[in-house]
């Protein structure tokens, strides 16, 4: 690198440091807005036990996994694993070197909203603002992280289940998986977000339409609303890699008689979510601040006045203009690639 180069350098490095220690933008409620106390909420939720939200995060990949693990309960959210949710969204909100993120249910069943014994123990209406409030925060944060984001939906997505993919940049549904906001069969609305997310996703008449009916909605129906974004149907390919992997684990049980939903492993679920990334995203050959600056553009855009964000768009801007991948991209182009 010459002289001027490495100047240039160093100047975009300082300029995106200081441009990224006040440039976050938040929408959720901090600290005594409107009697939020975090603290306060959080010991009173992980009084409900149950089930447990298990990240994994792969430092030389950029790729991590959030598994959302109360089986026995399909995937139901007590109160200890709603506070585990938000300090992993947390820890990967400062993930300097992060990608993606793939978010999925264990078992093959992605969530079926709330845990039922934890709502019917917060039942009073403060209780119930308060972790109205928290599940909020923490879906808006999930929304907002600097990741590409994408929601494997297998099984069923229920209730708060529903609204949890909508925080998602992107959702892949397995043929046989089902949504449903049943919250109109509850008495209730969401209220953790799903509403706005899902008018801004599918429109104000479909998002009406869906939430009025609180009925089941197909894998293909969800393609069809533009609710997810691909329909993921198990390949010759994918059932011998399943196999594969089972003879290599010397499993005795085996068993070619089980429905395909069962033969289909957490592992493959991921697998096909990665390729899915790499294909669409090319993500090997992606700078991670070059990608986290498009998602925070994005997302600054859809919640910011005009003006506002087109004056964050030229800051982020600047903060990789002249910056590795930049000057790397410079010194290799070639036309017609
Ligand atoms: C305030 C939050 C609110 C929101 O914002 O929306 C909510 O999320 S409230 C919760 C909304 N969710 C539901 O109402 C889902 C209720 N569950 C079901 O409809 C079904 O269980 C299912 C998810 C469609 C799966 O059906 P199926 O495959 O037939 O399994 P089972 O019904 O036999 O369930 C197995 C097992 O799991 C328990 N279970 C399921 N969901 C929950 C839940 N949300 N909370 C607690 N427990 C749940 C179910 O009771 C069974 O337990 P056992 O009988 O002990 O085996």
């Amino acid at each position: 690198m010459n002289k001027c180069r490495k100047v240039l350098v160093v100047k975009s490095r300082v300029e995106s440091f200081l441009y990224a220690t006040n440039r976050r933008f938040s929408w959720v409620y901090k600290e005594g807005e409107n009697g939020y106390d975090n603290r306060a909420i959080e010991e009173t939720l992980v009084t409900a036990q149950g089930g447990s939200v298990d990240l994994t995060v792969d430092h030389d990949t950029g790729i991590s996994l959030l598994k959302i693990n109360n089986s026995a309960k399909r995937n139901a959210f007590s109160g200890n694993m709603m506070v585990s949710l938000k300090k992993a969204v947390e820890k990967l909100s400062s993930w300097k070197n992060g990608k993606a993120l793939i978010l999925y249910g264990a078992n093959h069943q992605f969530c079926s909203g709330a845990d039922l014994n934890t709502v019917r123990r917060f039942s009073s209406k403060q209780e119930g603002e308060k972790m109205c409030m928290y599940m909020q925060n923490t879906l808006t944060l999930l929304h907002q992280l600097p990741l590409l984001t994408v929601a494997f939906v297998e099984g069923k997505a229920i209730g708060g289940g529903a609204e949890l993919l909508t925080a998602c940049d992107f959702r892949l549904i397995n043929e046989d998986a089902e949504i449903q906001f049943v919250h109109k069969k509850m008495g209730l609305t969401p209220g953790w977000g799903g509403v706005t997310r899902l008018v801004r996703l599918i429109g104000r008449d479909k998002a009406l339409h869906l939430l009025s009916a609180s009925n089941k909605i197909s894998a293909q129906d969800a393609l069809h609303l533009g609710l997810v974004d691909k329909l993921v149907q198990l390949t010759q390919r994918d059932l011998f890699r399943e196999i594969r992997a089972r003879a290599e684990l010397a499993s005795k049980d085996l068993n070619h008689e089980k429905p395909l939903q069962q033969l289909y492993s957490p592992d493959i679920t991921v697998h096909i979510a990665i390729d899915w990334l790499q294909t669409k995203f090319d993500l090997d050959n992606t700078d991670p601040k070059v990608l986290q600056a498009i998602k925070e553009s994005v997302t600054c855009c859809s919640n910011l006045s005009l003006l506002e964000s087109l004056k964050n768009e030229r800051n982020i801007f600047k903060s990789v203009w002249g910056g590795e991948a930049n000057l790397k991209a410079l010194d290799e182009i070639k036309f017609g690639k």
